[in-house]
């Protein structure tokens, strides 16, 4: 389960103060809405850990987030860019999810191409990034995320730019992973997401 009270954060620039309640259980996604600058972006920040509250408590299975680093925290984050590597294939950065160096064995190799596969990229293994549309990058994106497997799934506007297709293709690959007993944090200004994926939702006030 992760678990966040009265976790609070100031961006210093401008003082605003941004304070999040709220819990989910394992296989739930939680859905997180609201107006634009409500603090979406910031909570998953926060939970990723590339942000650090001023106060209150951030916990996954009852062990405090907080001291962790990011790298050592149980999660994986898509963010709208993508965060992908221009420089290496589409499959070595599928491959990225599964060793940080690389090292595949052939079932880590048929594991990558079997997503590529699931995603709808077959045949795509060897370009770069810069030679696919924005929907092909944001599916490499989602894709490297679910074949890291970690219990923890932050997704920020995972599905914006594609395809109805390919969403529902991104879609159900989520619950699968849900079904799984991942832990799915959503940020989507759409209604049908939420209502496709979401168990709980957190609405943010501006
Ligand atoms: N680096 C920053 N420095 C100062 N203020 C920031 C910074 N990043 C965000 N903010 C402010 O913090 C608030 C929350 O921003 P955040 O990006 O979390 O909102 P959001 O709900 O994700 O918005 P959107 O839906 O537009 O992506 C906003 O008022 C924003 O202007």
């Amino acid at each position: 389960m992760l678990e966040f009270e009265n976790l609070r954060f100031r961006y210093p620039e401008t003082e605003r103060v941004l304070t999040f309640n709220g819990e989910v259980g394992a296989g739930q996604c939680l859905a997180v809405t609201g107006p634009s600058g409500c603090g979406k972006s910031t909570l998953l920040n926060l939970v990723a850990g590339f942000l650090n509250a001023e106060s209150g408590t951030l916990r996954w299975q009852e062990q405090d987030l907080q001291p962790l680093p990011p790298w050592e925290r149980p999660v994986t984050s898509v963010f709208q860019e993508g965060n992908l590597f221009d420089h290496l294939s589409v499959q070595d950065n599928l491959g990225l999810g599964i060793h940080p160096g690389l090292k595949l064995s052939r079932a880590d190799n048929a594991a990558v191409a079997a997503m590529l596969d699931k995603v709808g990229l077959h045949g795509m293994a060897r370009r770069h990034p810069t030679e696919l549309s924005g929907g092909q990058r944001q599916r490499v994106a989602v894709a490297r995320a679910l074949l890291r497997g970690t219990p923890l799934l932050l997704l920020d506007e995972p599905f914006t730019g594609l395809d109805p297709d390919t969403r529902q293709i991104l879609r159900q690959l989520i619950r699968d992973q849900r079904e799984q007993g991942a832990v799915i944090v959503l940020v989507s200004h759409d209604a049908s997401d939420v209502e496709s994926l979401a168990d709980r939702h957190l609405v943010l006030t501006a």
